[in-house]
């Protein structure tokens, strides 16, 4: 009697749909392997990794064509939970599976020659030094002392946790600075009484981890925790890894990328400031891992606790309708007031210095006079000062005074973007913010010769400069991408603030966000107007919440009786609902007068969208590209009133490093009829060299859904 042969169908890392049947050698290889495992397998004339997805007796192919799985992986397989969500990922954002789970996976795991070594080496270390107890009691609040609204929320919280799994999405809606972190922490410490139970816990950034990261560890000395996040390097982030699948670390902690960890134990899941838009991923497969997380749970039968001070408007909604939980702390955990938001029309002139006022600036002030005279008030209250302007540089713009010559970047749609010197090297710079591309500055206007070229508008860098000369005694911080770049780090920039060595911050959005600082007394933002009118339907749902989450920064740690911090903001249309609503604080009024607007207008969450995305050479083959694409489904009869497939457009920036882009957009009154014109364009896109959709066009596409911006 033959043996019957075993077949193991493996993806890989590759753009195919299917996976790739290989036969096991039972002999050189041992027992059967299970789904989930990471094999090698040859490929090509080389080699690969890969995750098998099923094992059985046949195969669609040719049985003595297959070759041979040549390793198995010294590993647990990946957790069935885990695969199910990847399966959902790969079917709903329209993406092969193989390129879904594979860049989850951390290089040194895709290294077979290594895994062997790895895995001795990392066992030998966990023996040497078994559980790194660093304990802090940094932020460390216990149940008991907790305020009563953060202990009635706890109470809501726990209230179902003893009838057995089950699955439950929970907003935890709560002022900036009422102590949720506290309320969710103490919540996660009843569940971690299970000793198997592994928690995952993500942030939208960086920069928030180790703040977070310490505050966690002081709840829980004892149990193992680790941090996954882009700037782990990729040799911790293996072991991290490792440490999750195994199911020996507990507490999982970090950016979306973390909603991807293997967890075969997980049983709570937070989603700290859950509307943030890094959430969503923005290459390859463009994944929200906060709806994934809310899946997996779902799917595990496991509470979810989406935690904000401005959710977004999909949860929100869910909550208000009782889709979700609703739990709300509707106080300052340490008793402060809000902060008092002052709007500032620049179109006033009281507002504006006139030149002889006192401390008034030698040139045009970046800033009103009514906000200079705020930050020296401010300032003689040994308070600091934070301003917000989202635009990182010296000036979005060079322009020479004689000609129209504007600095451009030579391969994108945009302007180059002067960054003074120290800032990217020791020369002033045009930069590229969407290429990366280094210009020198030219000495001379390139079009006409004339020597004076000036900058137009301010970003960071200018602002900085120009506050430095105000407020000479002033110590004055800069926070962006650039200045954390450099030697020590956005972490030890953030502690110099939380130290109190400096007085004034300016910063991008990067400052605005879930930090605790205990010392801001005034918070300022520039430009916000610059975000008030675009074609972004999201735009103003995204500045409110950037809006609120700045004001939150301030006076976080005062006293009933004294203000929670002043805000001011810069604009011409303090009458704009945006603004108006944040001078009441009152974010449900806002988010409701948003679901009407959309409501009207059929927008998301009332209908769903895809995007389209297609570049190429050129503007017009990517937009035929797309039209055919539309004719398609036109002639299939898939566009109904239901469902409207509008035109191609160019891109708001349309070339970036060369390539020219153009999008069409898909929305849908129906999720379901959504997914299956997405299989549709789908398979319409990959043989498009065989079908209906020209060859010639050489055009890269991908398919986008649940944009958030358009
Ligand atoms: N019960 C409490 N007693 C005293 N201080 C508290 C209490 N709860 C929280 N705090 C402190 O209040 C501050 C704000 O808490 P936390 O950072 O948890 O707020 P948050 O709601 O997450 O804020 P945000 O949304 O603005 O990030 C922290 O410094 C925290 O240590
Ligand atoms: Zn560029």
């Amino acid at each position: 009697m033959t043996l019957k042969p075993i077949v193991v169908q493996v993806v890989l890392d590759k753009p195919l749909a299917q996976g790739f049947d290989y036969l096991w050698d039972a002999e050189k290889l041992g027992k059967l392997p299970e789904v989930g495992c990471l094999v090698e397998v040859p490929f090509g004339r080389s080699s690969g990794v890969g995750v098998v997805i099923r094992v059985s007796d046949h195969s669609a192919f040719e049985m003595d064509k297959l070759k041979s799985i040549s390793q198995l992986a010294p590993l647990p397989s990946l957790d069935p939970g885990l695969l199910r969500m990847m399966n959902f990922a790969s079917q709903y954002y329209v993406h092969a599976l193989g390129e879904t789970i594979l860049p989850a996976i951390p290089q040194m795991w895709k290294k077979p020659d290594e895994w062997g070594k790895i895995v001795k080496k990392i066992e030998a270390a966990e023996k040497k030094q078994g559980l790194d107890k660093e304990t802090t009691s940094e932020g460390f609040i216990s149940k008991e002392q907790l305020n009563s609204g953060q202990k009635k929320a706890l109470q809501d919280l726990l209230l179902d946790e003893k009838s057995g799994k089950k699955f439950r999405a929970i907003l935890l809606q709560g002022q900036t600075g009422s102590g949720k972190t506290a309320v969710f922490l103490n919540w996660l410490a009843s569940i971690l009484e299970d000793a198997n139970a592994q928690v995952l816990i993500l942030v939208p950034e960086i920069n928030l981890t180790p703040q977070l990261e310490r505050r966690v560890r002081a709840y829980f000395p004892d149990k193992k925790m680790v941090v996954l996040h882009s700037d782990v390097s990729e040799k911790k982030r293996g072991i991290a890894w490792f440490e999750a699948m195994t199911g020996k670390a507990k507490i999982i902690l970090g950016t979306r990328l973390a909603a991807l960890t293997p967890l075969p134990n997980l049983s709570a899941i937070v989603v700290d400031e859950e509307h943030d838009s890094s959430y969503k991923q923005q290459d390859g497969i463009r994944y929200s891992a906060r709806d994934l997380a809310i899946w997996r749970a779902h799917d595990l039968h496991i509470p979810i606790l989406l935690s904000s001070a401005t959710p977004s408007l999909e949860t929100w909604i869910a909550a208000q309708s009782s889709r979700y939980e609703y739990i709300r702390l509707d106080q300052r955990a340490q008793g402060a007031n809000l902060p008092k938001v002052n709007l500032i029309n620049t179109r006033d002139p009281q507002h504006q210095f006139s030149p002889g006022d006192l401390g008034a600036p030698t040139q045009k002030s970046l800033i009103t006079k009514t906000l200079a005279q705020a930050i020296t008030k401010n300032l003689a209250t040994k308070k600091q000062s934070l301003i917000l302007i989202n635009r990182r540089g010296y000036a979005p713009v060079l322009s020479c005074s004689a000609c129209q010559w504007l600095s451009r970047c030579t391969q994108c749609s945009t302007y180059a973007v002067m960054h003074k010197a120290g800032a990217l090297g020791n020369r002033p710079v045009l930069s590229c913010h969407h290429c990366g591309l280094v210009q020198q500055i030219p000495r001379f206007c390139p079009d006409c010769g004339n020597a004076d070229l000036k900058t137009l508008g301010h970003g960071t860098q200018k602002l900085e400069d120009a506050i430095e000369d105000m407020w000479p005694q002033a110590r004055v911080l800069r926070v962006d991408t650039d200045s954390t770049k450099k030697s020590k780090g956005a972490e030890a920039l953030f502690q110099e603030i939380h130290n109190g060595n400096v007085d004034i911050i300016v910063g991008t959005q990067m400052i605005a966000k879930g930090h605790d600082y205990q010392n801001i007394g005034l918070v300022a933002v520039l430009d916000a107007d610059s975000r008030l009118f675009s074609a972004d339907f999201r735009a103003a749902e995204r500045l409110f919440a950037q809006l609120v989450q700045v004001a939150g920064r301030a006076g976080r740690a005062g006293t009933e009786l004294e203000a929670g911090g002043e805000i001011y903001i810069e604009t011409q249309y303090p009458e704009s609902p945006v603004f108006q609503y944040l001078l009441r604080h009152d974010v449900d009024g806002f988010l409701a007068f948003t679901a009407r607007e959309r409501e009207e207008a059929k927008l998301p969450p009332n209908s769903y969208q895809a995007l389209i995305h297609a570049e190429g050479k050129n503007l017009e083959k990517a937009i035929q590209f797309l039209l055919e694409l539309k004719s398609v489904l036109k002639a299939r009869g898939l566009i109904t009133k239901e469902l409207k497939v509008y035109d191609p457009v160019a891109k708001p920036v349309m070339r970036v490093a060369g390539s020219e882009r153009a999008q069409l957009v898909i929305e849908s009154q129906n999720r379901k009829a959504l997914q299956e014109v997405l299989e549709v364009v789908d398979q319409e896109l990959r043989q498009h060299s065989q079908g209906r959709i020209s060859k010639a066009s050489r055009i890269r596409w991908l398919i986008e859904r649940d944009p958030i911006t358009i």
